[in-house]
């Protein structure tokens, strides 16, 4: 069902155009303001039937919202505009014909939206105005960003699984959702009701989502994991439903018979007994304050879930000031969706450019039209390789999405086919290095092409800034522009080179005095006496990062007996393995390599990893781990000072773990380490302690 469907979208357009258009015609301004309403209504709907019935949206859901906010101003401001069929006063789409339906006992209503805590504090208010001497509490749910589903158990047994539908009816998915295992097949316990409707969602991890979309083969990409969960659902053969790693929250009771429940927290007790996974990440709250501290929380830590969430849902918690609060339009007035900023914009592909990396390899990136994301402007993106753009079929002119979730970069998700003008442009990665001019390698089955000149100055400049930088050989004071003006006067045509280098040749440099060309001397002197690893992260090996270079050093200790190891020993050390093994073994087998490396040592280079010894300090007994980037030192220093102070690093997290380090840009491991109950600490908590420790 993740198909598109062929018919071409009807004209969009702009409100600007649509103004003109209708003056040229000479209509009225009250005829005018009847034709933008409708064609609001109707672009409304075309985005409606592609999001809720082809899975497949064709605008983004800030776009969305956009249009669905200046409706309702509209047609607030003019009630004499609205009508019964308006998309304002409806919920999702029609249920699509040829899959059964089925009539829901209680409407399947949306939810209204705060943005802000003005819009929170004005939900409020209306509440309170219709129940002037109640007293709430709020129960506090993610909101889960995936399909909506009502599940009938009849005498404890499933007997329906619903979607939403347009509200009043929906479509009857019984087969797929049983399917999904983490959806009872019967309720547990003895409080079993008669009959009894357990709403909820459905929904797709986001690890699933990018497996499912890698997977896809006919360039039909899914926007998002909600999208995803959808689509999986909503599949003609349940097979497919079950292959896709759907799960389940629920959240909500609808239908019940034969059991009084009094409030929404009794509720998901009774539905987590029934043996459903209910969310932990649930609050009864008793004041706005905690409900808004809770919504503040979330806009930053749901970056560290296993799943989207695109808000906060807030209900109030007592069932019978639910019912006298009544509904309005579409939306239950006891209860509010806080949504948070979108992570996902649309915007054009203005073009495809490459970069050369250190090791050659040609990595091409996205020129987009810049476009603010979660407050951050994004005009570029990495694109990884060219089988990744034919896959996700991106062509030049493009509007795609573009998402940035948590810190991470910027990714583009997928073309916005639909919005094709005919004009766009396949994609191939030039056969010339656009630097040097030489034809670009592709080494089969590796999605990786390369410029194979080792004298490329793109190339050069990569791996040369990357020898001085931190994590390498650290030479600080030695910044990218004397890099370039090194490579260009000559003075430096690889790594060993910084070790010639004179001060009068320093001197010569543009804008280098004195006291800056010493300090450069002194950093060159001292990063001699960096460890190994260092080197071998600085000597730019293909596939040979900070954590690889480690692993190497580790093991073999020194250079020379590195540079003896055979194939195999290199690809059997843990961590290894053959695509890296392989390439840093062919890297040490080439004589100008074996010539660099001995020129190194020539100019007194470390050439052994210093041997890293449990040391008793008052750390022992204590492991750690980091992740994410830290901002007051580099990892490897940090790791290193642990070590000094008697502390291990340990490889992964386990609940053995005694700390996690977290910096920016965390991924995994802090999901991991919470749900493990691992203390998390900050960067200035790592800063405290070394300082606190210091010898
Ligand atoms: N991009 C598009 O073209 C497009 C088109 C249509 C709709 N949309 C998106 O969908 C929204 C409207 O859809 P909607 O009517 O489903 O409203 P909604 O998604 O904003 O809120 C209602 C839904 O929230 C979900 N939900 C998740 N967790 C929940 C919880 N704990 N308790 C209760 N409900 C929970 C349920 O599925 C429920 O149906 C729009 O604001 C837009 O973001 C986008
Ligand atoms: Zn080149």
């Amino acid at each position: 069902m993740s198909t598109n469907n062929d018919t071409t979208p009807e004209q969009n357009y702009t409100k600007e155009e649509e103004t003109s258009l209708l003056e040229q015609a000479g209509k009225s301004e009250e005829e005018q303001l009847a034709a933008h309403v409708a064609t609001l209504r109707h672009q409304i709907e075309e985005a409606n039937y592609h999001y809720h019935v082809q899975d497949n949206p064709i605008l983004t859901d800030a776009e969305y919202d956009q249009l669905m906010i200046e409706l309702l101003r509209i047609e607030r401001e003019h009630p004499e505009l609205q009508t019964p069929d308006s998309p304002t006063q409806r919920v999702g789409a029609a249920p699509i014909q040829d899959v059964p339906q089925r009539r829901h006992p209680q409407p399947m209503l949306s939810l209204a939206n705060a943005r802000n805590e003005k819009e929170l504090l004005d939900w409020h208010r209306r509440a309170q105005n219709i129940l002037p001497n109640a007293q709430f509490s709020y129960v506090c749910e993610l909101k889960i960003d995936g399909l909506a589903m009502a599940l009938t158990y009849e005498k404890g047994r499933l007997t329906i699984g619903a979607s939403r539908g347009d509200g009043m009816i929906g479509e009857d998915w019984t087969q797929n959702v049983r399917t999904i295992r983490t959806i009872p097949q019967r309720l547990r316990g003895d409080l079993i009701p008669d009959k009894v409707e357990v709403r909820g969602e459905i929904y797709m991890s986001t690890k699933s989502f990018e497996k499912l979309n890698e997977e896809m083969t006919d360039n039909r990409l899914f926007a998002n994991p909600r999208n995803a969960a959808a689509g999986s659902l909503r599949q003609k053969d349940s097979r497919i439903t079950s292959s896709r790693n759907l799960d389940f929250f629920g959240y909500q009771l609808g239908y019940i018979q034969g059991m009084r429940i009094n409030t929404q927290w009794e509720a998901l007790e009774l539905i987590r007994g029934w043996g459903f996974p209910v969310n932990p990440h649930i609050q009864l709250a008793h004041s706005l304050d905690e409900v808004m501290d809770f919504c503040k929380k979330w806009e930053h830590e749901r970056f560290n879930l296993p799943y989207e969430i695109d808000g906060v849902v807030i209900k109030i918690n007592d069932l019978a000031q639910q019912e006298e609060l009544g509904v309005v339009a579409r939306d239950p007035r006891w209860a509010i969706a806080f949504k948070y900023p979108p992570i996902q914009v649309a915007t054009q592909l203005l073009d495809i450019r490459v970069n050369i990396g250190r090791t050659g390899s040609v990595n091409p990136w996205a020129l987009l039209e810049p476009i603010n994301i979660r407050g951050v402007t994004v005009s570029r993106s990495a694109l990884h390789n060219e089988e990744d753009i034919q896959r996700k079929d991106l062509r030049i002119g493009d509007w795609v999405l573009v998402q940035r979730a948590g810190e991470v970069i910027p990714q583009v998700v997928k073309p916005i086919e639909e919005r094709r003008t005919g004009k766009e442009e396949v994609y191939h990665l030039p056969e010339n290095c656009p630097r040097c001019g030489t034809s670009i390698i592709r080494i089969p089955d590796q999605a990786m092409a390369y410029c194979p000149n080792t004298q490329c100055p793109a190339r050069n400049f990569e791996s040369i800034t990357h020898f001085v930088s931190k994590g390498a050989m650290d030479i600080d004071t030695i910044g990218e522009k004397t890099c370039e003006q090194l490579l260009e006067a000559g003075y430096i045509q690889n790594v060993a080179d910084f070790y010639r280098l004179t001060r009068d040749q320093l001197l010569a440099m543009e804008g280098v005095k004195e006291k800056s060309a010493d300090n450069m001397l002194k950093a060159i002197e001292a990063s001699k006496h960096r460890s190994l690893s260092r080197l071998l992260f600085g000597l730019n090996i293909r596939y040979v990062g900070e954590k690889t270079a480690q692993i190497l050093a580790g093991h073999f200790l020194t250079m020379d007996r590195l540079l003896e190891a055979s194939e195999e020993e290199i690809i059997k050390i843990p961590g290894i393995g053959p695509k890296i093994g392989h390439s840093t073994y062919l890297w040490l087998q080439e004589p100008a390599n074996r010539a660099l490396i001995e020129q190194l040592r020539e100019a007194g280079v470390t050439m052994e990893e210093e041997q890293k010894q449990k040391k008793d300090g008052p750390l022992s007994g204590q492991t750690f781990l980091l992740t994410g980037r830290l901002n007051n030192m580099t990892r490897s220093a940090a790791e290193e000072a642990i070590v000094n102070l008697g502390g291990t690093i340990a490889s992964g997290v386990s609940k053995s773990l005694s700390h996690l380090i977290v910096g920016e840009d965390a991924g995994s491991k802090l999901a991991k380490a919470q749900k493990s109950g691992v203390p998390v600490h900050d960067e200035q908590w790592l800063v405290d302690l070394l300082e606190e420790h210091k010898q």
